[in-house]
Parts: structure tokens; C-alpha cells; sequence
């Protein structure tokens, strides 16, 4: 049995961003959450939830204080070191979905293995099985990525980011596109599949009645006032 370490999943210590200086400025003076966690995040629009996935996912790099993910400084780390973390330990899926338009849905989540440096051949058998979770049928998996609908292509982002049974699992509005069925499949394949390998989810929504599928709430004001620990 693997046990994981004593470090919080997120740690984060007066951490600042900002775009440029003097315009508009994130500030979150402390912030804890433990492996496992499933948190929920909202905010108006232009509080700043898109920019935070950011810095946690390591797409950009904190302007000021401290950042730790899995026990890792990324306050620190170079943009490299920053990609090959989350390609290892960190799934996204983001507003933007970034599908391979021209490969098959089932190509586009087998290539999520390829950036994590594993073999897709192996992982081919737990692709299927997340695609048929999420409600895409066989012959939806041979079709190219661009011939699927939003919502669709919502629930293939998913699966890419599930695949490896990442550490951390961030999503940010996953769900805009899903009809009331849909949704409630994809949050339950997400959560339980989160919970198989004790993945910490950081998830980021307007739907107030996804509320109930989180350990933990907060808002973008919660985090700013300086909630220490979930
Ligand atoms: N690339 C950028 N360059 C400059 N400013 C930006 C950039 N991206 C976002 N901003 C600004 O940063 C602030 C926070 O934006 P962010 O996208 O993080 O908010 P959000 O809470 O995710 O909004 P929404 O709910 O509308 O998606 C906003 O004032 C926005 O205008």
C-alpha cells in the first residue's frame, strides 16, 4: 500500500499576482488544503478564479509570496519544471478544452498518457471505460474531437484529465455545456473516480447546485480575508 506523504496537497502564503503593475491584483494571504479534498470555488465574474487555476495548475508563475503544490514551490520553479509537473501529477480542464480538433475523441485522451510518460497501450482499456462512464458510446470514441458538441467535448476533457489518476484535479466551469442528466453523470464519474485514488479536486463554478458534491465551499472573498485551512 502507498502511503502519501505529510504535506498539504495546496499551501499558500501571501501569494500575489498581478498581470501589470497597478492595474488589478490577486491576494490570498493563506490557503491549506489536505490530500484528498474536494473543494468548490465561486466568485463574480472578474474576482480572479480563472487567474488562480492558473498559478495552481502552473500555466503562470506566482508575482509575489509562496505557492506549494504537492510539496513543490512553483513560486520557484521554472516555467519547464512547472509544465512537467502538472504533464505528471495534475489534470485540468479549463474553459478552454484544448481538443486535437483532427484526432479521434479517444486519441485526444490517450495523448494525456503520452505527456505524462506512460504508455497509451496500456491505458487504453481505463480510457474506454471513462469514455462509457461520461456517456460516450464506442462509436462516439472513434469520431474526431471536432464532430462532438461542446458538452460532449466537456466530458472528453475530463476523462484526458482523469487518465492518470492525477494527484490534483482542476476544473474550471466543467460543466457549462452539460444538460441536468449529463452533469449529474459527469460530476459522479468525476468525484468517484477522484476519490479512488485520493485525488484532491480544486473546482470552479457559477451552477450553485453543484455545491453539494464538495467536502468545502468557499468564495473568491473567503480566500481573499484569508481562510487558513479547509
Ligand atoms: N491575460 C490577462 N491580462 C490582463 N488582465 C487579465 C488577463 N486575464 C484576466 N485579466 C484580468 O484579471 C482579472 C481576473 O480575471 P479572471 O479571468 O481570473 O476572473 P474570473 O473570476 O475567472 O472571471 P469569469 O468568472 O468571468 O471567468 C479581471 O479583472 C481580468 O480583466
Amino acid at each position: 500500500m502507498t502511503t502519501k506523504p505529510k504535506i498539504p496537497a495546496i499551501e499558500l502564503k501571501d501569494l500575489q499576482f498581478w498581470y501589470r503593475a497597478g492595474a488589478w491584483q490577486l491576494s490570498l494571504p493563506a490557503v491549506t488544503l489536505e490530500h484528498g479534498q474536494h473543494l468548490f470555488i465561486q466568485g463574480a465574474s472578474g474576482s480572479g478564479k480563472t487567474t488562480l487555476l492558473n498559478l495552481l495548475a502552473g500555466i503562470t508563475a506566482p508575482s509575489a509570496g509562496e505557492l506549494w503544490v504537492q510539496g513543490h514551490a512553483m513560486h520557484q520553479l521554472s516555467a519547464a519544471k512547472r509544465d512537467k509537473l502538472r504533464a505528471s501529477q495534475i489534470g485540468v480542464v479549463f474553459q478552454q478544452l484544448n481538443l486535437i480538433p483532427y484526432l479521434s475523441v479517444l486519441d485526444n485522451v490517450l495523448l494525456r498518457a503520452t505527456f505524462a510518460g506512460q504508455a497509451a497501450i496500456t491505458l487504453q482499456p481505463r480510457a474506454i471505460d471513462l469514455l462509457r462512464a461520461l456517456g460516450l458510446t464506442d462509436d462516439l470514441q472513434r469520431q474526431r474531437a471536432s464532430a462532438l458538441s461542446v458538452g460532449q467535448q466537456q466530458r472528453v476533457a475530463i476523462a484526458r484529465a482523469l487518465l492518470t489518476q492525477p494527484a490534483l484535479l482542476i476544473a474550471d466551469e466543467p460543466t457549462s455545456a452539460l444538460d441536468a442528466n449529463n452533469r449529474d453523470a459527469f460530476m459522479q464519474v468525476l468525484l468517484t473516480e477522484a476519490d479512488k485514488c485520493a485525488t484532491t479536486v480544486i473546482f470552479v463554478s457559477h451552477d450553485q447546485q453543484l455545491k453539494r458534491y464538495f467536502h468545502f465551499e468557499l468564495s473568491m472573498a473567503d480566500l481573499a480575508k484569508g481562510v487558513v485551512a479547509c
